[in-house]
């Protein structure tokens, strides 16, 4: 894909996640690496109204070399980008039901996402949350890349969900999962659910390797 198509597929998945109350106002950022450095969404863009042209690009380490200036959360990126150098894309949202687990007090900090349905397990596998910093700390990078090796999918506590994929269109579908996930673990508070057993996942993991 040349710059030119990753760009508008930048847009458009922006535009959806958007129109779909995936996040609101400004909130979310995406981000691809290209063969010459990274394009990432413009700090305080609304995600359903992204324009192209206007859209960040920074070098390797960082630099910001053309476009509106960058999302602050690139310490949050790069820290998937550092550890996962399969990973095309990162996509963090403020998504509800994720975020709505990101704040529960008694959710487990290395598994928040119950497997309870194959998709989840397929698209996300185990999700771990990562203590409350303020968007935009440098401090996350390292928290990030301590996990991002074993988990291409994050929850900042009190904040919401990241995800890195080896597409666009695979970090979208992962963090669609996830929010589907959240939200039937939400849903279900208080009811017996019947999980996914060992077994199943296993069978999940040898079928669909996560990527
Ligand atoms: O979600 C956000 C911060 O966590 C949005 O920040 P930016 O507008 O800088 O991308
Ligand atoms: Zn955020």
């Amino acid at each position: 894909m040349n710059e030119g198509v990753i760009r508008d597929e930048i847009v458009k998945w922006g535009r959806s996640f958007f129109q779909r109350g995936l996040t609101g106002g400004s909130s979310g950022n995406i981000s691809v690496r290209l063969e010459d450095g990274y394009l990432f969404t413009p700090t305080n863009s609304c995600l359903g109204f992204l324009e192209a042209e206007r859209l960040s690009k920074v070098d390797a380490s960082g630099k910001h070399v053309s476009g509106a200036p960058p999302t602050k959360e690139l310490p949050l990126h790069f820290g998937f980008y550092d550890r996962r150098p399969n990973a095309r894309a990162v996509i963090h949202l403020h998504s509800t039901y994720a975020t709505a687990v990101s704040c529960l007090a008694d959710t487990d900090p290395m598994d928040a996402i119950p497997p309870l349905t194959p998709y989840v397990v397929m698209r996300v596998g185990r999700v771990p949350v990562i203590p409350y910093s303020r968007p935009g700390a440098e401090s996350v990078r390292d928290r990030i890349q301590a996990l991002a090796g074993g988990h291409p999918a994050i929850l900042l506590a009190n904040h919401g969900p990241v995800v890195a994929g080896a597409s666009l269109e695979a970090a979208a579908f992962a963090i669609e999962e996830l929010e589907e996930g959240a939200k039937l673990s939400v849903i279900l508070r208080g009811m017996t659910a019947r999980h996914l057993t060992a077994e199943n996942i296993a069978e999940l993991n040898t079928h669909f390797r996560l990527t």
